[in-house]
């Protein structure tokens, strides 16, 4: 049992998965780009067409007429929006992207973007998104590298999807949360569903991500196991298994009490 107020996150069939803090997800992508694979690349596309999945779930039968506004950041989170924005697109969704800043996009979400430029799908400032009838915001601005509260394009993207009627779908983590903590130093997306990639973080605290749903990037085991980390597949025969989180606390109270 983890120490208490450390949340312990559970598939439905009760498996436990290891939850990991910043440093320790910074190091299994480490691990993977420098050593076991896969490439950064590949880990993004699964990342991306994942993330299209759970917003055509999220969106039901309607999903393909739907007015979608994707918010991307500059860096792995972004990215992987941007993926998920040229798999929409492709499927004839009304897909609107929003980069916070395309100079400052590293060089694989560049070339997310150059794929997403090959689709229907149309690019737009904030200030220039549609004010209604959106059906799914999706959140890619910030992930695990969140520095302090955000500031700048990233603030403003995340004003204007809080002031949206949309459901929010974050990639990783709701933008402007602290992955290791959940602590919030400003302002911060408010989901009704997150999509974490990989393994869970130790900051995904129940009241901040809406649904939880942890998505299978294709990491292989040995990575983990050069972490350390005790790791059994969560996944099945699916891509994207729910989780659920619970505070260990609770967990010793209940033990305690039986
Ligand atoms: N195995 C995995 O888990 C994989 C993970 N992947 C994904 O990558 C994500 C981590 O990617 P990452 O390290 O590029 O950083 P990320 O979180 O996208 O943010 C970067 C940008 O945010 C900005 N920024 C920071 N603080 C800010 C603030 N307060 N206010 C405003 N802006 C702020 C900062 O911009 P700057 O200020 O430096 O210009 C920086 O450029 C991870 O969460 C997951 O989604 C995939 O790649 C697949 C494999
Ligand atoms: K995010």
């Amino acid at each position: 049992m983890g120490t208490p107020g450390q949340e312990i996150f559970t598939t439905a069939d009760g498996l436990a998965v290891p939850a990991v803090t910043e440093e320790g997800m910074r190091e299994v992508d480490r691990i993977a780009v420098e050593d076991t694979g896969p490439a950064l690349f590949q880990m993004m596309e699964n990342a991306g067409r994942n993330l299209a999945l759970q917003a055509i779930d999220m969106m039901g039968p309607a999903w393909a007429s739907s007015k979608v506004v994707v918010l991307a950041g500059t860096g792995g989170n972004g990215g992987g929006g941007i993926c998920a924005a040229r798999h929409l697109a492709n499927r004839g969704a009304d897909v609107t992207l929003s980069v916070t800043r395309v100079e400052g996009l590293g060089e694989v979400p560049a070339y997310q973007r150059h794929v997403f430029l090959g689709t229907q799908g149309r690019e737009a400032s904030v200030g220039e998104l549609p004010a209604d009838g959106v059906g799914l915001v999706i959140d890619a601005l910030l992930g695990y590298s969140l520095k302090g509260a955000p500031r700048g394009a990233a603030l403003e993207a995340i004003r204007w999807a809080n002031a949206c009627a949309a459901p929010k779908l974050s990639l990783d983590v709701p933008s402007g949360v602290n992955s290791t903590t959940g602590d919030t130093p400003g302002e911060y997306i408010k989901p009704a569903a997150t999509l974490t990639l990989a393994l869970p973080k130790t900051g995904l605290k129940a009241h901040l991500t809406g649904d939880l749903i942890l998505a299978d990037i294709g990491i292989p085991v040995a990575c983990y196991q050069k972490m350390g980390l005790k790791y059994q597949s969560p996944f099945g025969a699916a891509y994207r298994v729910p989780l659920r989180q619970s505070d260990s606390a609770q967990g010793e109270r209940a033990a305690i009490s039986r």
